[in-house]
Parts: structure tokens; C-alpha cells; sequence
């Protein structure tokens, strides 16, 4: 590929356009590049911008409860800790984990685990 070939086909890719320079067919075009969502089209853009907003809204919520849930899992092991116990509760983490695997299958364990790891911290 030329210097000059090579140029054209990277400024097609930022814009969205064909590498003759047109849009796809049926696309509006977009003002500009839009690497910030990849979408090609002013509809698409508008589209992505306002799902990411609900996903940073349920994100924030997320790390919300995860907090919520590290204080009330140490109020338990400070209380169980006081009382002789241990920290740790395994047949107890085991049902969480099952509780994330049966909802969320395989992956769920995994972020049952990463749960964990952040109320008791690492065992
Ligand atoms: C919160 C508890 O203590 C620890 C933390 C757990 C949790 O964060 O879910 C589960 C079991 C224990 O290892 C508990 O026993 O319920």
C-alpha cells in the first residue's frame, strides 16, 4: 500500500466512511469522526450516548450496593470475630456462590468470588 493509499484507508476508518469516501448507504452522515462511540451515523451516535448514560447511572448503582455490601458483611465478621470466630465463613461463602451461579452461571461464580474478595478481603 502507498503512503497516500495507506492515509486514506486510516481517515476512513476514524470517519466511517468508504475508502472511495462515501458513507455507508442509507447512513446519515456524521458531522465529524466519532471515535468516542464507532458509531457511523448521527442516529447511532444519540443511541449509544443515551444507552451509556443508563449504563454509568446502573454502574454508579452497582458500586453503590457492592459498598453497602462490604459494610454490612464487616458489621458480621467484626460481630463473629468479637464473639471467638473467625472472619471467614466457608459453608456460608459457599451458598453465595452458588446463589451467583445459579443466576448468572459460570461467570457469576467468578464475580461472587471477586464479591468476596472485597467483604472479607483475600484468603
Ligand atoms: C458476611 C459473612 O462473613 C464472611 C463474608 C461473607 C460475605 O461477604 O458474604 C460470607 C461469609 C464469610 O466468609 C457471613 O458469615 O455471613
Amino acid at each position: 500500500m502507498s503512503s497516500s493509499n495507506r492515509a486514506t484507508a486510516v481517515s476512513a476508518t476514524v470517519t466511517g466512511t468508504t475508502a472511495a469516501g462515501h458513507a455507508p448507504a442509507g447512513a446519515t452522515t456524521v458531522a465529524g469522526p466519532r471515535p468516542e462511540t464507532g458509531a457511523r451515523t448521527d442516529e447511532a451516535a444519540a443511541l449509544i450516548g443515551d444507552a451509556r448514560r443508563r449504563i454509568d447511572d446502573l454502574d454508579g448503582r452497582i458500586i453503590g450496593l457492592v459498598q453497602e455490601r462490604m459494610a454490612v458483611s464487616a458489621v458480621i465478621q467484626k460481630e463473629r470475630i468479637a464473639s471467638g470466630g473467625r472472619r471467614v465463613n466457608l459453608s456460608r461463602e459457599m451458598e453465595v456462590l452458588e446463589h451467583f451461579r445459579e443466576q448468572l452461571g459460570r461467570p457469576g461464580t467468578a464475580l461472587a468470588m471477586t464479591l468476596l474478595e472485597l467483604c472479607r478481603g483475600r484468603i
